[in-house]
């Protein structure tokens, strides 16, 4: 067996019309990879998406998952061997919410209780409160119908899994809950998933590799997120990349051998002290922390004023994006790093920072080439 879960040979779709959706797709998706088909509207990504359940028959070319040609599977043996959630969560609006996340399991021939305790399990995989069970789609939120989305696709325990813009129609807070838990489900599951959207920050949030769709059903690009941003492949992938794309890049490069400065800190019962290694001249910068040593703002040197709000704050495992951001963001130009627990532990200077992005920089192939 290969670690390819679904391979495109060829495979296009022209509409009697004469529509091209998809022009020849050769592309390659590892199991257990969250592979991200992204691009603007009209570009062939749903029908990309649903050339590998049948959804829409291929006109030229092959897809195949796990080695065996699509075609040669029958259409609803194939979509019930995967799970598949849409924009709108597709739920039937006569079930309730535990029995429309049975309702493939039931098709495959699973006792009734045995399904509906399963479907239980799967409501808290995804977040749900037990006490949602019996209600009817119409009674829930989008957000929370979008769930019921994803733990019906998962209840039959498919290895596939296909979604389509999943998490479009919610608003951006929920959205984010959404893509995060996906996240976290996915580091559980190790499912191949195939996600289409239109949306390049959540294709790079959540992509192991990220398909960039071009006008006419192209493929533009096939890469990680972080060569996605780096090195674009033409003009078409570096516009739809967007801007910032440069800073963006940085989330992928750990900034693990920045040095830790020490810092001046005051507690709320006013004991003064230093955190980091060696110690501070008087009269800089001095931070508050809170009882449990967590940051809570700045005092200016000279300890005159009202404290300032602190920056963004620099976490173990950090980016240089992140340890830059909490740098540019805090009134004393200096980057507080916290431990797991929250509490200070120093600072980081911008300007090694920024050093240490030009290092990075110079170690890309692509890093001095770049336009
Ligand atoms: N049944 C059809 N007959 C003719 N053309 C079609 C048909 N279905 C889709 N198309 C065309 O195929 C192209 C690709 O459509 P597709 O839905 O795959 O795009 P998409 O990238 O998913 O777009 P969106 O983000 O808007 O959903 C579009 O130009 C669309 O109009």
């Amino acid at each position: 067996m290969t670690d390819i879960a679904i391979r495109f040979e060829g495979a296009g779709k022209t509409y009697p019309d004469g529509t091209t959706a998809v022009e020849a797709l050769d592309l390659e998706i590892p199991r257990g990879s969250l592979t991200v088909f992204v691009g603007p509207s009209g570009c062939g990504k749903t029908t990309s998406l649903r050339m590998i359940n049948r959804m829409v028959e291929p006109t030229s070319g092959t897809v195949t998952v796990e080695g065996r040609d699509v075609t040669s599977v029958p259409a609803h043996e194939l979509r019930r061997s995967m799970g598949y959630v849409m924009q709108q969560s597709g739920l039937l609006p006569h079930r309730t919410v535990v029995d429309n996340i049975a309702t493939v399991p039931r098709l495959n021939g699973v006792p009734r209780r045995q399904a509906r305790e399963r479907a239980r399990e799967l409501l808290a995989t995804v977040g749900l409160d037990a006490s949602l069970a019996g209600r009817y789609p119409a009674q829930l939120s989008g957000g929370q119908q979008q769930r019921v989305g994803v733990a019906r696709a998962l209840a039959a325990d498919p290895p596939v899994l296909l979604m389509d813009e999943p998490f479009s129609a919610v608003d951006p807070v929920v959205r984010q809950d959404l893509q995060r838990e996906l996240l976290d489900l996915q580091q559980r599951l190790h499912r191949t998933i195939v996600f289409v959207t239109h949306d390049i920050d959540e294709a790079v949030l959540l992509g192991n590799r990220v398909a960039v769709f071009a006008e006419g059903g192209r493929l533009a690009q096939y890469a990680t997120p972080e060569e996605l941003l780096r090195a674009p492949a033409d003009d078409f992938v570096a516009d739809f990349v967007g801007r910032d794309r440069g800073f963006r890049s940085l989330t992928f490069v750990p900034a693990h051998d920045l040095p830790l400065h020490p810092v001046a800190v005051v507690r709320p019962d006013g004991a003064e002290g230093v955190v980091g290694p060696g110690s501070v001249p008087a009269g800089g910068w001095v931070l508050q922390v809170d009882d449990d040593g967590a940051p809570r703002g700045w005092l200016r040197p000279g300890a005159g004023g009202a404290p300032l709000v602190g920056g963004t704050l620099h976490r173990p495992g950090g980016s240089l994006r992140s340890a830059l951001d909490a740098a540019l963001s805090s009134p004393s130009g200096l980057a507080v790093a916290v431990d797991d627990a929250g509490r200070a532990v120093g600072v980081l200077r911008a300007t090694e920072i920024v050093a240490a992005v030009e290092r990075e920089r110079q170690a890309q192939p692509s890093g001095t080439a770049a336009p």
